[in-house]
């Protein structure tokens, strides 16, 4: 089955379970893929009249399955991703005499893979970004883009490649008119720049916003203008600072899927490096995730290169220290720490997380949270 079926597969099943929210999104995203004007004109006005009567649920489904049929005619070619898109070795930035240097830093990224940045506050992320965007200069190793759309000055550069800071810039007039604006400066004719722009709408669910200006935007959905922005211009490689800064758990979800949707594109895909404080929404989805401290780099593989003899579990709970210690005592702990007022233990690697578990059900642990991080980036930031 190739690629386009099984994701028109995954778009029935979720339609068929009447997930809408999801199934419609994806379903979108099957549409762009098709590069056909024609549907996306289809799923505008099936979302417009979607927005109007958002309780006809089963008609809903039912115009979404007839769009797929249509959807499932077109051939959609596969990308191929083997030649990553960019690649820096031994990478250094530093800021001067006795100030914060970055790195050395190596690193490599596919069209379609996500890495997720991430790290506390002043430990380089943002430097990291700006030297793979280019807006900072490096004083060593050597940094490689291998774009398909071949460039020759640094303003195509910025179309390969985008970089959103943490912070964006105010513009001015209607979020559709800003979008617009975008593809009348790549020459695109008036009609078909309509089609685009209100497709790229609908996709990052901007549809009751679209007459509105920047200051009548929520933080959540400037970002979300800010993405379909930048993916109107087609990057190769997208860099973005801090995306979900202000952003409450259940949009920064939405964003992070929309996003791994959109790199994950069939025939379209994109590289994406996001810095982010949201660890565990981050590594959700990324392929791999980079930790940084003190400009120093390391990242998952890493994890799991360390795990081998060490199980590493976050606890919350009232629990004092030396009752913990005397529950654990028969599972190998071997350190317990405080970390942020949660504690952190660390077992032999023959300890499981379920005995563990079993270990404060059966002496009636009031826990609050508590979670297996041994895999996970977030066992650099408690060590
Ligand atoms: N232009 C500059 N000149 C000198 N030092 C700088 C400059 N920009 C950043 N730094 C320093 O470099 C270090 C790393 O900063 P950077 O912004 O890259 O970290 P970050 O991980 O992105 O932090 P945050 O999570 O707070 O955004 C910090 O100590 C910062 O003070």
């Amino acid at each position: 089955m190739s690629q386009a079926e099984a994701r028109i597969k995954e778009v029935i099943s979720f339609l068929q379970n009447k997930d809408t929210v999801l199934g419609y999104r994806k379903l979108m995203d099957c549409v762009i893929d098709t590069q056909d004007l024609d549907l996306y004109r289809e799923v505008i006005s099936l979302t417009d009249w979607k927005e109007q009567f958002p309780e006809k649920e089963d008609e809903l489904i039912e115009r979404s399955l007839v769009i797929l049929e249509r959807v499932a005619k077109i051939p959609i070619s596969e990308y191929n991703t083997k030649k990553p898109v960019v690649v820096g070795s031994d990478l250094i930035k530093s800021y001067g005499y006795n100030r914060f240097k970055l790195g050395p830093i190596s690193v490599k990224i596919h069209k379609g893979e996500v890495y997720g940045l991430v790290g506390e506050n002043g430990n380089g992320k943002t430097t990291l970004l700006r030297v793979l965007a280019k807006e900072l200069k490096y004083n060593e190793g050597q940094l490689d883009f291998k774009f398909d759309n071949t460039y020759d000055s640094n303003y195509d550069l910025r179309t390969n490649l985008v970089y959103i800071p943490q912070r964006t810039q105010k513009w001015y007039g209607s979020l559709k008119d800003n979008l617009k604006f975008v593809l009348s400066n790549y020459g695109i004719p008036p009609e078909e720049n309509e089609t685009r722009v209100l497709m790229m709408i609908a996709r990052f669910g901007l549809w009751n916003y679209k007459h509105l200006k920047w200051s009548e935007l929520s933080s959540g959905y400037k970002m979300r203008f800010e993405l379909a922005r930048t993916l109107l211009r087609q990057p190769e490689l997208l860099l973005l600072d801090e995306p979900l800064a202000n952003l409450d758990v259940l949009a920064q979800q939405v964003i992070l899927e929309d996003l791994k949707s959109m790199c994950n594109s069939i025939n379209n895909p994109i590289a994406l490096i996001l810095s982010s404080q949201q660890l565990y929404e981050v590594e959700k989805i990324s392929d791999k995730v980079i930790y940084l401290k003190d400009g120093q780099y390391k990242d998952n593989k890493q994890v799991v290169a360390d795990d081998e003899n060490q199980l590493i579990v976050e606890i919350d709970c009232e629990a004092k220290r030396d009752e913990l210690m005397t529950i654990f005592e028969n599972l190998q702990i071997e350190k317990l720490i405080y970390n942020g007022g949660i504690f952190v233990a660390y077992f032999n690697a023959n300890t499981s997380f379920s005995a563990v578990l079993e270990s404060l059900g059966k002496h009636k642990i009031d826990v609050t949270y508590t979670r297996n991080i041994t895999k996970s980036t977030r066992r650099f930031f408690v060590s």
